[in-house]
């Protein structure tokens, strides 16, 4: 098992024009986040790579979301997190967000009151391309439902506007958590179709308890137990690894018939 993650020494794989770039979007040391007084994040080293799925698992409770609201910057935490090579540690949400990570909160938190149009217009950021062609293309049933109030939709078209919300401005990186959770069957498979098109735009840091869906899509693995990264690697070595599994998810990797973790 690997317990360090890569080294972002490279730059390049390849070269000439077919060279594909590893250094990590996002490159996170040391991390330690605080919730009302208790600390939630104890010590997390992740890499984001420069394409594709990163996924964050763990079980319930380990600082999953915590580590994805630090590095938004809301909620208080120390260690190093650059974007692209850049110090972000200290910056305040609006300014991370400006610089271009997009954040998909776990529960949505679309504006039910608003329209889905009125939703996608306020996430519009200044300064940034607005990709509504893109957005639409992805989900055509928000261009047809754009009149309708938010909070009348299913809970899968609801993670839709969130998704798209991201997706809409020239983000560098997506932070996405439990983009699945609570949803049917038949809708994981439409939102997990959305992931897949989303990471070809930009690189993700998914959090997801479906092994399934991590294993459709993603490509490397963070692992936190108890507020630390404890495991770093390939998401498929990871996942067909049922004592590694078991032991830091409490499930066998993705063959599980829930899907569960
Ligand atoms: N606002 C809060 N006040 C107090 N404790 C909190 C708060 N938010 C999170 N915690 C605690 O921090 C720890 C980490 O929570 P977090 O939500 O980051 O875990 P998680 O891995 O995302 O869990 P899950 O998979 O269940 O969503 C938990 O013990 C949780 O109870």
């Amino acid at each position: 098992m690997t317990s360090s993650p890569p080294s972002r020494d490279a730059a390049t794989v390849g070269a000439g024009p077919t060279a594909r770039p590893t250094a990590p979007v996002l490159l996170v040391r040391d991390l330690q986040a605080h919730v009302a007084g208790q600390q939630v994040v104890e010590h997390v080293d992740l890499q984001v790579a420069p394409t594709g799925v990163t996924a964050l698992l763990g079980r319930n409770g380990v600082g999953k979301t915590s580590t994805i609201k630090a590095v938004m910057g809301l909620i208080g935490r120390s260690g190093t997190i650059e974007l692209d090579g850049e110090d972000i540690s200290t910056l305040p949400t609006f300014r991370i967000a400006g610089r271009g990570v997009g954040y998909v909160p776990e529960d949505r938190e679309v504006f039910s009151g608003l329209t889905v149009t009125e939703n996608l217009r306020l996430a519009e950021r200044r300064g940034s391309e607005h990709r509504y062609d893109l957005v639409y293309e992805l989900f055509p049933e928000l261009e047809q439902r754009g009149a309708q109030a938010a909070g009348t939709l299913s809970g899968g078209q609801q993670q839709m506007v969130s998704l798209a919300r991201a997706l809409l401005n020239d983000n560098r990186v997506l932070l996405i958590d439990e983009p699945t959770k609570g949803l049917a069957p038949r809708l994981v498979t439409e939102v997990a179709e959305a992931l897949a098109r989303a990471a070809e735009v930009a690189p993700v840091l998914l959090v997801e308890q479906n092994l399934q869906v991590v294993r459709d899509l993603a490509r490397h693995v963070v692992v936190l137990t108890d507020g630390r990264s404890v495991h770093h690697g390939d998401a498929s070595d990871f996942l067909d690894d049922p004592v590694a599994t078991q032991r830091l998810l409490g499930v066998h990797g993705g063959t599980d018939p829930a899907g569960a973790a």
